[in-house]
């Protein structure tokens, strides 16, 4: 497995090892000692799956309040994403920043999301599988959102007309939005 920085400090890229063979391939898609070695020593206790059927689903942007935050592993497990973090923690020079990352079925990429950062997707390709651990269960009352277009964030969205859920329709923008990291 090969971690790459991005302009986040916490935010990484995880590349696997893949071994091809005449088969198909193999790879250890998550190994808790390995990622300790690189750093990364996270307690996942919940795995989630969602499929989107349609190109141009977005899904975000979505965090989880402290006590109750998540630390999230995100991989996909057919089609792809255009995989977007924001920095929500007050008191980070990067507070408010984004960036966007390409993770599919074929680059098998996937993207560490810390605590403290709202997180959200985009679909490029129709019927995409989106796996991802977290190290906290789902807790609907901590569970919140910002606005996916929120004009001060400028997010680079694959697309301006996107497929939503009614409650992503309705998140406030960052700065009305609830937040307690710090
Ligand atoms: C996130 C979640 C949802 N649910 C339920 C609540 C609801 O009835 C249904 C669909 O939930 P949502 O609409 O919130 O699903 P979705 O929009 O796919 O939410 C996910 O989006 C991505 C971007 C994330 O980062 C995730 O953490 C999560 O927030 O599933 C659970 O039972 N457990 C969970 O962990």
């Amino acid at each position: 497995m090969k971690a790459i920085k991005t302009s986040f400090k916490d935010v990484y890229l995880l590349e696997p090892n893949v071994f091809g063979d005449a088969r198909g391939y193999f790879m250890e898609s998550y190994n808790k000692k390995v990622f300790i070695e690189l750093g990364l020593d996270f307690d996942f206790v919940q795995d989630n799956q969602s499929l989107s059927a349609q190109v141009g689903v977005i899904r975000g942007l979505h965090y989880q309040l402290n006590p109750k935050a998540q630390t999230k592993l995100v991989r996909v497990l057919q089609g792809a994403i255009y995989d977007v973090v924001v920095d929500i923690r007050k008191s980070s020079p990067t507070f408010g920043k984004w960036q966007g990352f390409i993770l599919s079925e074929e680059n098998k990429r996937q993207l560490l999301v810390p605590k403290g950062f709202a997180h959200g997707f985009c679909t490029l390709v129709s019927n995409t599988v989106v796996a991802y651990k977290v190290d906290e269960y789902y807790f609907p009352e901590h569970d919140r959102g910002i606005l996916w277009n929120d004009p001060a964030l400028g997010i680079d969205w694959p697309t301006s007309q996107p497929i939503l859920s009614e409650k992503d329709k309705c998140h406030p923008v960052l700065a009305k939005a609830e937040m307690n990291f710090e």
